[in-house]
């Protein structure tokens, strides 16, 4: 009899309950208490939906109201010391603070989880860092479980992970913290074993990276150390391929081991021929980081073999958390039937579970008409006409080598936008969206539910272009932008007038704390049968004298912020997206928008895990973005704009993007980010942002300049742009005035100062 577990379940509830009870509190409307007791309430119905399919071990301690990282650093009692909370006094309201920031200090940093668009807090670690066990913050939702009767599994972050995924603040080798963290994480173990915890499952993602020999040696001691005092251990990996640490897992004394074979099936063969039979082996084989409903007759084929040669000591389990999927398929009643039974939300997921373990454990002839109905499903989806484009697949053939090349150099392009342009030295920006008020969600909101007739939304958006325009040029900023007001998000508004795509209702996925993103489903062949955003931009340019910028989501950024086909390759699938994109590109320029912005922020996190990957996922990606960029005039000023990463190991790869401007995310990092840059020699012009927009704070204009000097000291004034550092579409009119107010009184500053040196 095999078994079957989650690794974990989406915390922000069907209908975004968490998102709003959140927002509720921080707004001041909800206690503490109340915010508590809706996040207790949703993760027992989580657990109640997780135990009525039929899960043998259920995650608890999965749940987080804001970030797991964060959880964890208070389990740990590892926080910030800047913040000066005693751990074992620690509330909720502590972590929102370090996760949003308070008067005298900035929030905690955001990164990327993996490649995923999930953001943690970055755990900050200095030489000073102690640690804490403070268990009550899992035994709390344990007993909860318990009372529930649940076969509860508590889930925490593995402690080299957890050092990994953080920074250090003051040069402290990461890895000289672990025998401390190692006695918290014991004492928390000891405390679960004292509990009757049978099983933990301790996710150690970063095993599937390319880690350093010192990492990767601290396993053993490590894990010794904590089985020595644990209940049985499931090692827990994902998003990447762990063979090359087999003997490593094997010497380690865990219980069981966690494999994601959806992202990585090449490791199953060596696990099976190899791992110990008295040990675990747990497969991840239903895909948590898409929407595709499983194969579930190919899959009983598979595992029916394994299922006989291991019985109990073989658990089936999604491939990861379903962190990074929507809820519930059966909320979306509008969605196109024929596509629906194409797809598997969460719930569905543990459904494809339960159904595997029946079917192992009592005969496919136990499951036969779900079977039947998943051979069909699969079926249409493979032979559907609408998958297929001929034409796209024809254009596609039809790239020649030089398509994604500009017609000159950047030095000569440089002079051609420069004449036209004539900006002043220091050219400021924004980086495309302004604050999306509650009155345009409404009004999106009224239009969508039919009782906004179309031509009052449009009147609606076009007054909100307006005053962003307006606004802009009280502030003086030299290169507009139309404010975004029209964009539900940078990528589903795309995917909604792409042919190639369905849209979801409900399908929401969590990106950081309160807010979350509703990935288009890329279905089929990625074509634009209408220009998308050449008629907003228009009106915005008719507005003004000064340059409109006009704003596009790069092909690489829809490819990774969608959830997409697996019966295409993704370069292929990204060059569909990018022909559509350069078509909006010379459409616009036909219409007289001789700047163009096409975002990339989310090309940094299409990188894959292994170092090995790297070089066929830029050269495919860097095409893409140049077939989308590289059919303008040179007098065509195309920038690019990035976030949210660390780039400086993929600098040649950003260079060879061949923008005219770049404008990315640095200010949170002190600007250390341009050292690189200038290492590199970056040959054309960089925005490196002035300051941090996720945050309500105003930071005074003093603040900028020094960063401008900064940055001024390693780029040449004349390739310098000032701009914030992302889009202002999650902050509010008067923080966005302040904030742009100071840093135009610290772009004219700088000018003055590069007058007088001059
Ligand atoms: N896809 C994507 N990924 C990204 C980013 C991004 O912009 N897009 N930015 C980075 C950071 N991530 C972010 C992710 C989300 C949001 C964000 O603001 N999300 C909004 C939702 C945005 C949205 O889709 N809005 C829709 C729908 C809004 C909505 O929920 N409407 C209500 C009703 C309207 C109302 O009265 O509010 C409803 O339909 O129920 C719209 O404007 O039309 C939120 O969580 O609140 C910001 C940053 C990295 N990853
Ligand atoms: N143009 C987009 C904006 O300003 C870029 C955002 S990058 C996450 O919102
Ligand atoms: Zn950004």
């Amino acid at each position: 009899m095999i078994k079957i577990h989650n690794l974990g379940f989406p915390r922000i509830g069907a209908q975004r309950e968490l998102k709003f009870a959140l927002e509720r509190h921080w707004r001041g409307e909800d206690s503490l208490e109340t915010l508590e007791h809706t996040a207790r309430t949703l993760r027992q119905r989580h657990w109640l939906t997780q135990k009525a399919a039929g899960l043998d071990w259920i995650p608890v301690g999965d749940f987080a109201c804001y970030d797991h990282v964060l959880s964890t650093l208070f389990l740990l009692g590892a926080l910030p010391s800047r913040f000066a909370i005693d751990p074992a006094q620690a509330t909720l309201a502590d972590q929102f603070t370090l996760a949003r920031g308070n008067a005298s200090q900035p929030a905690m940093e955001m990164t990327k989880w993996f490649d995923t668009n999930y953001h943690y807090l970055a755990p900050e670690f200095d030489r000073h860092t102690t640690f804490a066990a403070q268990p009550r913050w899992l035994l709390e939702p344990l007993a909860e479980a318990r009372a529930l009767g649940l076969a509860a599994k508590p889930v925490l972050l593995g402690p080299l992970s957890l050092l990994w995924l953080g920074k250090s603040k003051d040069g402290v080798d990461r890895l000289s913290l672990l025998p401390a963290l190692l006695s918290a994480y014991g004492e928390l173990l000891s405390a679960l074993s004292i509990h009757g915890v049978d099983w933990v499952q301790i996710d150690e993602p970063i095993l599937g990276l390319d880690l350093p020999a010192d990492w990767l040696a601290a396993y053993q001691p490590a894990y010794t150390q904590l089985a020595a005092q644990a209940p049985r251990l499931l090692l827990a990996s994902y998003f990447a391929s762990v063979l090359p640490q087999r003997d490593l897992l094997k010497r380690l004394p865990v219980a069981g081991v966690h494999l994601d074979v959806v992202r990585a099936p090449e490791q199953l063969a060596g696990f099976v021929a190899d791992w110990p039979r008295e040990r675990v082996l747990s497969l991840g084989v239903i895909d948590g980081r898409n929407i595709w409903r499983a194969d579930l007759n190919a899959l009983l084929t598979q595992l029916a073999p394994l299922a006989a040669q291991w019985g109990e000591q073989l658990w089936l389990a999604p491939s990861c958390s379903l962190l990074h999927v929507p809820v519930d398929l059966a909320q979306e009643t509008e969605l196109d039937a024929e596509v629906k039974t194409w797809l598997a939300f969460a719930v569905q997921k543990l459904n494809e579970l339960k159904l595997l373990a029946r079917g192992l454990n009592h005969g496919a002839d136990s499951i036969a008409n779900e079977l039947a109905a998943c051979r069909h499903a699969h079926n249409s989806r493979r032979t559907s006409p609408r998958v297929v484009n001929p034409a796209v697949r024809q254009r596609l053939a039809d790239i020649r080598p030089g398509d994604d090349q500009r017609r000159s150099a950047y030095p000569q392009r440089a002079r051609a936008q420069h004449d036209w342009l004539q900006l002043p030295l220091l050219p400021t920006t924004t980086i495309g969206s302004f604050p999306q008020t509650a009155d345009i969600r409404a009004a999106r909101a009224a239009w969508r539910a039919g009782k906004l007739d179309a031509a009052s939304y449009d009147a609606a958006m076009r007054a909100e272009i307006t005053l962003a325009v307006r606004k802009q040029e009280a502030l003086g900023l030299d290169v507009l932008v139309h404010g975004e007001a029209e964009r539900n998000d940078m990528v589903e508004y795309f995917g909604e007038q792409l042919d190639g795509f369905v849209f979801t209702r409900h399908g929401w996925v969590q990106s950081y704390g309160s807010r979350c993103v509703k990935p288009p489903v890329l279905f089929g062949d990625v074509s634009r049968p209408q220009p998308m955003t050449v008629a907003w931009s228009v009106f915005a340019q008719s507005l003004t004298e000064r340059p409109m910028k006009g704003m596009l989501t790069g092909p690489v950024t829809i490819l990774q912020w969608s959830f997409v086909r697996d019966d295409l390759a993704r370069a292929e699938v990204c060059r569909q997206i990018a022909l559509a994109i350069r078509d909006e590109v010379l459409d616009l320029e036909n219409a007289g928008i001789r700047v163009i912005q096409i975002d990339e922020p989310a090309f940094r996190e299409g990188l894959p895990l292994k170092r090995a990957d790297w070089d066929a996922y830029l050269d495919w990606a860097g095409q893409s973005f140049r077939l989308s960029a590289a059919g303008v005039d040179d007098a065509t000023q195309i920038h690019t704009h990035m976030c949210y990463s660390e780039f400086n190991d993929i600098l040649p790869a950003i260079a060879a993007l061949d923008a005219d401007v770049i404008t990315i995310e640095t200010s949170r990092s002190d600007m250390e980010l341009l050292d690189a840059f200038a290492e590199f020699a970056y040959p054309n012009e960089i925005g490196p942002g002035v300051y941090d927009i996720h945050s309500p704070r105003i930071p005074d204009s003093a603040e900028m300049v020094k960063l401008l000097n900064k940055a001024l000291a390693v780029i040449p004034a004349r390739r310098l742009w000032v701009n914030p550092d992302c889009g202002l579409k999650t902050r509010n009119w008067a923080e966005t005035e302040a904030a742009l107010t100071n840093m135009l009184t610290a772009t004219r500053q700088l000018r003055a100062q590069l007058a007088a040196t001059v």
